[in-house]
């Protein structure tokens, strides 16, 4: 059963001079136990108006989401997500502790698990010393942190996170990134709305590229990583005496004995056994291919 089944979504909101503007057209989605997904798109593209429709936030056009079979509508649902608004906002005057005490009690956890949970929680979420200062003076991205700690507190199934990498550090980014693969390894479905491709392709096993309120892509990020490779850089040893062209190919870069060739995927063989025959020794072979950044660019000016 998928985790997250989003089917026919759609959301229409009314613009200057009650112009229609179409923010969701019919999304279907699944997101299964375990997968990592990232819903990238650029500003403006619909991301967080999707969330907040799964959410419950906003009411869809049409369409609808369950969470593991059961209508988001229904409370039992609610209670197995996690979710990260976009920019949260929380009640300033308390501490991290106090809050996560506030959701655990709203989730009804047990006491003495939601004292255990926080404490785990804050420490790993580096706020522990900070926990009983008022949110107030806290940095954003320290408020950022206390947002990603307040959806793991309950110990869900499920984390729908709106930009759970902004305004965080080199530092907490990593963290958050670390955080997520140990939700994964635990079985924990997450999906999480970027714009930045490298968050996706650390993290995620499939991705979702969403232009203009539709989605215009749909991959596992190992497909699209792979579908990109445009040829090989092969490093030989060959003599310096040696002119150094095999299958028509010329060295791009020469040094001493070792020269660097570009070699084009549809030439790789015919280039491979040429140097086999020659007995040349071949020193590195690294892929050459396009990355998560070049597929987003190109879908999104495709669609544009
Ligand atoms: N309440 C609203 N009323 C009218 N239009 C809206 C409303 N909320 C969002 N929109 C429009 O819907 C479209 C999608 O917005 P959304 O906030 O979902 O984009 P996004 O992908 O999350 O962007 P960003 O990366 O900038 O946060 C935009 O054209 C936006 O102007």
């Amino acid at each position: 059963m998928n985790a997250i089944e989003i089917k026919g979504l759609c959301k229409q909101f009314r613009g200057k001079r009650m112009t229609r503007v179409d923010a969701l057209k019919n999304l279907d989605l699944q997101v299964a136990a375990g997968e990592v997904f990232g819903f990238l798109g650029p500003n403006g593209a619909g991301k967080s108006t999707t969330i907040k429709l799964v959410m419950g936030l906003l009411r869809p056009s049409s369409g609808r989401t369950s969470i593991y079979g059961v209508d988001f509508a229904q409370a039992m649902a609610r209670r197995r997500v996690g979710y990260l608004p976009e920019n949260p906002a929380f009640y300033d005057y308390l501490g991290a502790e106090e809050y996560l005490a506030f959701v655990g009690s709203q989730f009804g956890m047990d006491r003495s698990l939601l004292k255990e949970r926080s404490e785990e929680i804050l420490k790993r979420l580096e706020l522990w010393d900070a926990r009983k200062r008022p949110m107030r003076g806290y940095s954003k991205g320290m408020v950022q942190r206390v947002g990603l700690a307040q959806t793991l507190v309950h110990d869900p199934d499920v984390y729908i996170l709106d930009e759970p990498m902004s305004g965080l550090d080199p530092i907490g980014r990593a963290l958050v990134k670390e955080i997520i693969l140990e939700l994964k390894q635990r079985g924990r479905c997450v999906f999480f709305s970027t714009h930045i491709t490298d968050d996706v392709e650390k993290v995620c096993d499939r991705v979702g590229v969403i232009v203009k309120g539709s989605l215009v892509a749909l991959d596992s990020v190992e497909n699209i990583l792979r579908s990109g490779v445009e040829g090989y850089q092969v490093h030989l040893r060959i003599p310096e005496t040696e002119s150094g062209v095999f299958a028509g190919v010329e060295a791009v870069r020469r040094g001493g004995s070792t020269a660097e060739f570009y070699v084009p995927c549809d030439g790789f063989n015919g280039f491979m056994g040429e140097v086999n025959r020659a007995g040349r020794e071949v020193l590195l072979v690294e892929t050459r291919r396009k990355d998560l950044e070049d597929f987003f660019l190109s879908i999104v000016n495709d669609s544009n």
